[in-house]
């Protein structure tokens, strides 16, 4: 049996299973639940995948002790060559809707509520997914410097992603993470030059995520900003490095960090009830995160966390799927430009259902 195989079983008979490769490696690995349970992380000690919501605290995990682990290498196939670009036919109502979301956003900020909110939308598109295997393979062929994910579980159905975001990386003691935020087209251009919006929009992040991180820290690094490509887009990037203190657990790290300025806000709160009062659709797994926990997938160990926030994702239902695509926005925001950056990060996922 392959991992398709592996898939189509687990699938009919409704046991939850993970497929993913990380950046920049050519293994493809699958993590089938051999029963129907529904597990949760109780404080993020356990061993397996873990996939959480963007709101509330309980994450579902696939335990690592009641699933059986496939790997297969990717090889990248001429047939499922990446396609031509989607032209968007832009829904006015849609684009309405959300540079009005927008234009409250900046009201509030104006008005000293908070500095920063990362608003976001949901969009339908018609799609009928038949092999999820070969649409994931086209993920991967398209997207392989990020963590690409296909994820089943019976109670939220299939979700698939592309994301250029590590939360955090815990191995032997190192914590991992970066601040990404700002995005312009990615038109392959050499000289890169980045407006003040995306400055401070970025930098609010490092501030965020270096603050929060430096009560469990013996020693922190921070790299210059530097310009990331992900896909169609690039953003600002600063990664952050540091030894941890001895005994301290996942379980206060994750919950200071998540949800970073970089999907939510800040400060947290109050952006994060902005996001509930204004957005007006249930984020679901978007903009939480997804990935190993104490469970090194390459060397197969139970040690080693390895998290990406689940951005350039899709919830693939029968008939379509509903893109979710945020941006941030700070007083100098302006409506239309958000609107069209939030396209313009949604050609990740359009592009591998042409
Ligand atoms: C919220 C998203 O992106 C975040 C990550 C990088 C750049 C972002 C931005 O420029 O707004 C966002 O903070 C998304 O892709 O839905």
């Amino acid at each position: 049996m392959n991992l398709n195989d592996y898939l189509n079983i687990n699938k009919e008979s409704r046991k939850p299973f993970v497929l993913f490769s990380k950046p920049n490696s050519e293994q493809l690995i699958g993590v089938f639940q051999e029963n129907t349970n529904h597990y949760k992380t109780s404080d993020f000690t356990e061993s397996g995948f873990v996939f959480a919501p963007f709101h509330g605290e309980e994450a579902i995990l696939i335990p690592l002790e009641f699933s059986e682990i496939i790997l297969e290498t990717h090889i990248e196939s001429l047939l499922i060559e990446t396609k031509t670009d989607e032209i968007i036919t832009r829904n006015e109502k849609e684009q309405e809707a959300f540079e009005d979301l927008v234009t409250r956003g900046i009201e509030a900020i104006k008005n000293g509520d908070f500095e920063k909110v990362v608003l976001s939308r949901k969009e339908r598109v018609s799609f009928r997914a038949v092999e999820l295997f070969a649409l994931f393979k086209r993920l991967k062929n398209n997207y392989p410097t990020a963590f690409c994910s296909l994820f089943y579980h019976p109670t939220i159905g299939v979700w698939m992603g592309a994301t250029p975001e590590q939360l955090i990386k815990v191995e032997k003691g190192e914590i991992k993470t970066m601040a990404l935020a700002g995005t312009q087209k990615n038109l392959g251009q050499k000289e890169v030059v980045w407006g003040e919006k995306e400055h401070d929009e970025q930098e609010y992040v490092t501030k965020f995520i270096v603050d929060s991180l430096k009560p469990f820290m013996i020693s922190l690094e921070i790299s210059e900003p530097y310009t990331k490509r992900a896909a169609k887009v690039m953003h600002i990037c600063t990664d952050i490095r540091g030894g941890l203190k001895p005994g301290v657990g996942l379980k206060p790290i994750l919950s200071a960090l998540h949800p970073t300025p970089a999907v939510c806000g800040m400060p947290k709160q109050e952006s994060r009830e902005f996001i509930l009062k204004n957005e007006g659709y249930d984020r679901a797994y978007y903009a939480g995160f997804l990935g190993t926990l104490n469970w090194n997938s390459v060397l197969g160990e139970n040690e080693g966390t390895d998290l990406f926030v689940n951005l350039r994702c899709m919830e693939v239902e029968e008939t379509h799927v509903n893109l979710f695509i945020g941006c941030g926005i700070t007083r100098n925001s302006v409506p239309f430009d958000e609107f069209v950056e939030t396209e313009n990060k949604s050609t990740t996922m359009r592009k591998i259902l042409n």
